[in-house]
């Protein structure tokens, strides 16, 4: 029997997208990065816009924070902050990509003092969980090398996964650590983690609370994702997404404007996976906003998230269990085109006022004055920028 709105829309309450702080902040490429008027200069202003997101969405509660990018003295006071905005800190994001000792790697760097400074930074990243509470500390690194012959890529791997024991040793009982893979740059030969299966290698060896986090921006061009999504929720080894969508390389943006169709299929395989509203597999967000407003475009993103999420769950399953059963190529596939066809936006703007939302989430932002706002009071100081 086919599956109809009012079904999913209990599944659809339970839907919740962490927000990167960075994603408020000027970005850009190494080309140019543009700054914008009202741009947040602080975590608390970060933090802040986010909460906008959330307000008008209902879907964001949580913000990921990167480290050293949103210091602060006090992290329990962040905390407090970011629950009076109505929202709380998420994921502790490292960064060992942007200091000068690390130009030859960090957890796999030859020097064992400075895998030891890389390790260490680790390990404040986790001081500050506690104080956050969050429950994931994601790694993403940048190490690799650009010629072949540079680096001993064996002996770099057990480097890395004698760094990561010490990091995952450093761990609370209910705290995770997920390695992000990337299969290039900065590195443009070979990267430490470049693929799911170096970073489910690496996971599975080190315990239960090591995760793998996939960036959907992440893969070779032709990558079928949905099936790595299968596989890593099938080894019960998938922590994370960190959405964003591409056209060539790791452009960050906004998700499912560059394939709605790639994000309809990744999300059809979590669902089928048991990943959906699954506590163990964070939703996050990990994009850049170069050229277009920041907060209307994390609430278009975490929009596009929730539509092709409804029409996911719309999928009739059953009919496609029996056509596929039944070899029918054509017919399993019409099944699955006809949940992505589905227009849901009439039924999520009637289902959000229903919940006392903006049936436009977008325009009601628009509309708020908030944009105008904050152009006028954050003038002076230093606007948060990538990498900055
Ligand atoms: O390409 C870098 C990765 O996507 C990381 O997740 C990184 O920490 C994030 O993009 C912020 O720059
Ligand atoms: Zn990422
Ligand atoms: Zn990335």
């Amino acid at each position: 029997m086919a599956t109809t709105f009012s079904d999913i829309a209990p599944l659809l309450a339970e839907q919740a997208i962490e927000l990167p702080s960075w994603a408020f902040g000027n970005s850009g490429t190494r080309f140019k990065v543009f700054a914008t008027p009202g741009t947040p200069r602080t975590p608390q202003e970060k933090i802040a816009d986010a909460a906008q997101v959330h307000r008008y969405t209902g879907l964001a509660p949580t913000v990921a924070l990167h480290i050293p990018w949103d210091n602060v003295d006090d992290y329990a006071a962040l905390g407090t902050f970011a629950k009076d905005q109505g929202v709380a800190l998420g994921t502790i994001n490292s960064n060992t990509f942007q200091d000068d000792d690390y130009k030859f790697g960090a957890l796999s760097h030859v020097d064992p003092q400075i895998r030891r400074k890389a390790i260490d930074h680790h390990l404040e990243c986790i001081d500050i969980m506690h104080a956050t509470g969050s429950r994931d500390l994601k790694i993403w690194l940048a190490e690799g090398t650009n010629y072949p012959g540079q680096g001993d890529m064996r002996a770099r791997q057990d480097r890395v996964a004698e760094s990561l024991r010490t990091i995952y040793a450093a761990l609370a009982d209910d705290q995770r650590l997920v390695l992000e893979y990337k299969f290039f740059e900065p590195a443009f030969y070979h990267t430490d983690v470049p693929d799911w299966g170096t970073s489910y290698a690496q996971v599975a060896a080190l315990g239960d609370r090591a995760m793998v986090c996939l960036d959907t921006g992440h893969h070779a061009p032709g990558t079928n994702i949905e099936f790595i999504v299968m596989q890593l929720l099938r080894l019960g080894r998938l922590g994370s997404f960190d959405f964003n969508s591409r056209f060539y390389a790791d452009d960050d943006l906004i998700v499912g404007a560059a394939d709605p169709f790639q994000l309809f299929r990744i999300i059809a395989e979590v669902i089928r996976g048991g990943g959906y509203a699954n506590p163990d597999v964070a939703f996050m967000l990990d994009q850049c906003h170069n050229v277009e407003d920041k907060i209307p475009g994390q609430i278009r993103s975490v929009l596009n998230v929730q539509e092709m999420t409804a029409r996911a769950l719309l999928l009739d399953r059953e009919a496609l269990a029996a056509a596929e059963e039944a070899g029918d190529v054509l017919g399993a596939n019409a099944v699955f085109m006809d949940a992505f066809y589905t227009d849901v936006r009439p039924w999520l703007a009637q289902w959000r006022e229903g919940r006392g939302l903006p049936a436009d989430p977008f325009q009601a932002y628009l509309d708020s004055g908030y944009a105008q706002r904050i152009a006028e009071e954050r003038v002076g100081g230093t606007q948060a920028s990538w990498g900055a």
